[in-house]
């Protein structure tokens, strides 16, 4: 469910000499049609290794589809994706955290940040240590034995998190995994994947319909057009790293970096509302 489970993106593992230089992920004219419903048109965008990369677009333009076709779950009309994976790597190729519950019940939080090293039969000792950094570092280790039921919402994102980079994929995919959070526990949340991130510096997408979330966490920012799902532009975010999330909102170029995306965000907004309605559909 939650790792790569299938690579239909085309994965290529010849490209261990120059993979400082080639994109992590390179996306060459992906479109996705749903019998004559045209959900993504044509997208084309590099990512680098490393880069945390954020897509932000109106409700139904092809978001969640344009990740489910990177990690697997859907193949693409036309067009192709490349992840490119050092020679010989034994990692998977990506972890998916949505939002909402996407840990399993039934298991202790150790269990559900343990999973995909178990799966991949790795080492006790090497289970035990990447477990354990993560929860430490997702202030779960005392926790270790509780079961879901047991935690907040702020918590079981956590685990997912805990559970997503002890995987240690190539790619992080993030489907609005703070979506669901109040405002004080998305602030923490950010916070904390920031400085995860920071040490393994992670190839990352993210999805997210929160402005302000995209300018501070991504390197770039797509913005996506309604439907179809088209990339209307890129912006790069040269805001300094490390970031502190809340320092941020009092730098003037935040500022400007959020009400440009905005701008080029509520267009396509008052688009898709417009396409609803035509359609009968009110959101
Ligand atoms: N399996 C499917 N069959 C038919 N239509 C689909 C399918 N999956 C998605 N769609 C349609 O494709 C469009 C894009 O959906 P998607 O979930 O990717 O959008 P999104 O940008 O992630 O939306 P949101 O921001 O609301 O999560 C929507 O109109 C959706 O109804």
């Amino acid at each position: 469910m939650i790792q790569a489970l299938a690579k239909k993106a085309t994965v290529r593992d010849d490209v261990a000499t120059e993979s400082q230089e080639r994109p992590a992920i390179r996306i060459k004219g992906l479109s996705k049609r749903f019998g004559s419903f045209t959900a993504v048109d044509n997208v084309t965008i590099d990512i680098a290794r490393g880069e945390f990369f954020m897509i932000v677009g109106p409700s139904g333009c092809g978001k969640t589809t344009l990740l489910r076709i990177l990690a697997g779950l859907e193949a693409p009309t036309d067009g192709s994706i490349d992840v490119s994976v050092e020679a010989g790597s034994q990692r998977p190729v990506n972890s998916m955290v949505f939002q909402g519950d996407s840990i399993f019940p039934w298991m202790t939080v150790w269990d559900n940040a343990a999973y995909g090293l178990k799966m991949r039969r790795a080492p006790q000792a090497q289970i035990k240590e990447v477990v354990g950094h993560y929860l430490d570092r997702t202030g779960l280790l005392k926790f270790a034995d509780a079961y879901p039921h047991q935690l907040s919402g702020g918590m079981k994102q956590r685990v997912s998190i805990a559970r997503a980079f002890a995987n240690d994929p190539e790619i992080l995919l993030m489907d609005e995994p703070f979506s669901a959070l109040d405002a004080q526990n998305k602030l923490l949340l950010q916070e904390e994947l920031l400085r995860i991130w920071e040490e393994n510096k992670k190839t990352v997408l993210f999805i997210t319909h929160d402005v302000d979330e995209a300018v501070k966490l991504g390197d770039r920012i797509m913005v996506m057009t309604a439907q179809p799902g088209r990339v209307k532009t890129v912006v790069p975010v040269s805001l300094a790293r490390p970031r502190d999330v809340l320092e941020l909102q009092q730098n003037p170029e935040f500022g400007k970096l959020v009400h440009q995306i905005w701008s080029s965000l509520r267009e396509e907004v008052q688009r898709a509302r417009e396409l609803d309605e035509a359609k009968g559909v009110r959101k």
